[in-house]
């Protein structure tokens, strides 16, 4: 009993005998390949697929992510700075900015293909520029965050947009950090009007320099498009009329004004900086004097204060010899650039 139980040699002869492998077949792989194919018109399908994924690829050719030929790090320095005095800024279309340009050189997007929104945020979006270029990107289809800690901003400005799904409204200073899923940041959040800005230069220069290093950090982590709201005042007293953009300037570190220039200059160095260093794509806009719809009648820029004393019947005020020139630029003339 205990041998039957241990010998296993039966079982062995058994299977020897009536195995008998099938012989290779070298194209058998290939052949079932070839019939699973045919079968129910599959072939037919994958080469429908084929068709639509290329029409597809053609149609959407450019990746948003993808750095314009102008920000190429090999470039020599001054060629690859991308910053423009808004008075030069229209050379590039819109198509081009929203990353339409490489494939598409009419810049048409095709008929029947709507543009897919991006998700935006503004710093500043409630202040008197910041809520102009929030209604333009609203308009033109983008989903828009508006960031602002309402110091000159006011929700007046943009309570139009409550209730679209599009909008959307966080009371934020962005001297502390913030953390979005955003394609695109316009960083306006400064106070600027001189009156304004020198109201607490302490706070003026942290909100230019932390408060621009903290959206840098945010457009670097979630790959965003930056553009830096930067000024005239970069130029100080300017001894070069008008100023070119490849001017540095005439400036004073240590004047009343220097919280608000040196503060900019400052965040022009930063945002320079995260592109060559960490390959954010970025912009910078050097605004002029700008008034419009929306400016505070006690903005204390000279627009606002010569049309509020007309209104009150008053002498107009202007200081110094009054020799002093300016270029001015209507709002919405200015939100088509940036
Ligand atoms: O009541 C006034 C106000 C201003 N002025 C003069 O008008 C000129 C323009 O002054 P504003 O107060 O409008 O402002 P500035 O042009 O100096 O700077 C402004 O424009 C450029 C932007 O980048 C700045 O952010 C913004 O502050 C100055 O020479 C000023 O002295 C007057 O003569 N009377």
């Amino acid at each position: 009993m205990g041998s039957e139980l241990i010998y296993r040699g039966h079982e062995t002869q058994l299977a020897s005998d009536s195995y008998s492998p099938k012989p290779v077949k070298p194209w058998a792989s290939v052949t079932r390949v070839v019939r699973y194919m045919l079968r129910e018109q599959r072939l037919l399908f994958v080469l429908v697929g084929i068709a639509i994924a290329t029409l597809v690829f053609n149609v959407f050719p450019a990746s948003r992510a993808a750095h314009g030929p102008h920000l190429h790090s090999t470039t020599p320095l001054l060629d690859s700075i991308p910053y423009f005095p808004i008075e030069t800024q229209n050379k590039f279309s819109y198509a081009h900015r929203l990353g339409f340009g490489s494939g598409n050189p009419t810049g048409k997007i095709p008929l029947g293909l709507k543009r897919k929104g991006l998700r935006i945020v503004v710093t500043g979006g409630a202040g008197f520029v910041g809520s102009h270029l929030v209604d333009r990107l609203i308009a033109r289809g983008d989903s828009v965050i508006v960031v602002d800690n309402f110091f000159t901003g006011r929700k007046e400005n943009v309570m139009h947009h409550f209730g679209n799904p599009n909008f959307e409204l966080i009371r934020h200073d962005v001297v502390e950090p913030l953390l979005l899923e955003v394609d695109q940041i316009y960083h306006l959040a400064c106070p600027a009007s001189p009156v304004h800005y020198k109201f607490n230069p302490v706070k003026t220069i942290k909100t230019n320099v932390v408060g621009t290093l903290n959206m840098l950090g945010l457009a670097k982590r979630v790959g965003a498009r930056f553009l830096l709201t930067s000024t005239s005042e970069v130029y100080g007293d300017p001894l070069q009329h008008p100023q070119k953009e490849t001017y540095w300037g005439n400036v004073n570190p240590i004047g009343v004004r220097s919280c608000y220039d040196e503060g900019k200059r400052t965040a022009e160095t930063l945002t320079m900086d995260y592109h060559r260093g960490a390959g954010v794509e970025v912009r910078i806009a050097r605004i002029f004097n700008t008034y419009g719809p929306r400016m505070c009648i006690d903005d204390g820029r000279v627009v606002s204060n010569f049309v509020a004393q007309a209104l009150r019947k008053e002498p107009l005020t202007v200081y110094g010899d009054g020799k002093q020139t300016r270029s001015f630029q209507y709002v919405s003339d200015l939100v088509i650039d940036v």
